[in-house]
């Protein structure tokens, strides 16, 4: 059947070292078996020890971008990360209520690891007042989380509250991530359209091996919604793959490492 195979796209911006951003979301659409497309939005120079330049896509060839993606492929599910100005979140949101993607994702990804702003401060407005309400899940880790919601994030009530903002915010699902929190289990909170809340957890993995641990999760949230999963069945299972990934860590690069995006193999091989 023509255009039959699932397809997802990515709205972010690339990672010369391979770890976060378009990359990481193409790996992790790959080896969720969905068709990864990519709409790059910034280009950025970065390892795993960080990133020491980025510019921003002129609007036009964001734009043309998209029509080359609507125009032939099926989009069924669709994730945006690093967006870098007011000006390309702008384009985005025009171009998503332009064309019809399927369920949105949105990592409002602001700052990465190794400290480097990957949003512009004015920009974080844009992102809550116009992308935000866009969004079917919204998937903050807690310093994203806390700049959305202007309040401080202490401890699982305060997750909670926070969720529960972001949803008033206009997100219909929220999944607040506990990645930099310090607890012995690595514990997002969840929040669904209906009201329903949960926590999906796994077990601290004590390792700077997390370079691109955001994009991986929301990719892979994407890839299951592609898939024709629900909401929920989307995040436990994603939650399941990026856990995988940073517990049987690969050596590469000298500073915040990339994950093991190969490791959905082995738990397919475990299930079977
Ligand atoms: N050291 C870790 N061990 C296990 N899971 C982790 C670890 N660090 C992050 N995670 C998980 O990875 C996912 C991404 O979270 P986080 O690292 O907070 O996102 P971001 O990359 O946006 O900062 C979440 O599910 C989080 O719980
Ligand atoms: C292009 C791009 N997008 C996103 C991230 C965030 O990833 P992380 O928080 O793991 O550094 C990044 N570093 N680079």
């Amino acid at each position: 059947m023509v255009n039959d195979f699932p397809q997802a796209l990515t709205i972010a911006g690339t990672d010369s070292g391979g770890g976060a951003g378009v990359m990481a979301d193409i790996k992790t659409m790959q080896e969720n078996h969905v068709f990864a497309a990519a709409v790059v939005v910034a280009v950025t120079a970065q390892n795993t020890i960080g990133v020491t330049d980025f510019m921003a896509m002129p609007t036009k060839l964001i734009d043309e971008q998209f029509q080359a993606v609507a125009e032939d492929l099926k989009i069924r599910a669709v994730k945006t990360g690093m967006l870098a100005d007011s000006q390309s979140v702008k384009t985005v949101v025009a171009n998503l209520q332009k064309y019809d993607f399927g369920p949105l994702t949105v990592d409002p990804v602001m700052i990465a690891k190794g400290g480097a702003r990957l949003l512009a401060e004015d920009a974080i407005a844009t992102v809550r007042d116009e992308l935000l309400p866009l969004a079917t899940i919204l998937t903050p880790n807690l310093p994203e989380a806390e700049v959305l919601t202007e309040m401080h994030i202490r401890d699982e009530a305060t997750m909670q509250l926070a969720g529960h903002r972001l949803q008033e915010l206009g997100a219909k699902n929220v999944i607040v991530k506990g990645g930099h929190e310090t607890s012995d289990t690595a514990n997002d909170f969840v929040l669904l359209e209906n009201g329903e809340s949960f926590w999906v957890s796994a077990p601290r993995v004590e390792t700077n091996r997390t370079h691109g641990t955001g994009d991986t999760l929301s990719s892979a949230i994407t890839a299951e919604l592609a898939k024709g999963a629900d909401v929920k069945t989307a995040i436990q299972r994603a939650k399941r793959y990026v856990s995988a990934t940073i517990a049987n860590g690969i050596e590469v690069g000298h500073g915040h490492g990339p994950l093991n995006h190969w490791a959905g193999r082995q738990l397919k091989e475990e299930d079977d």
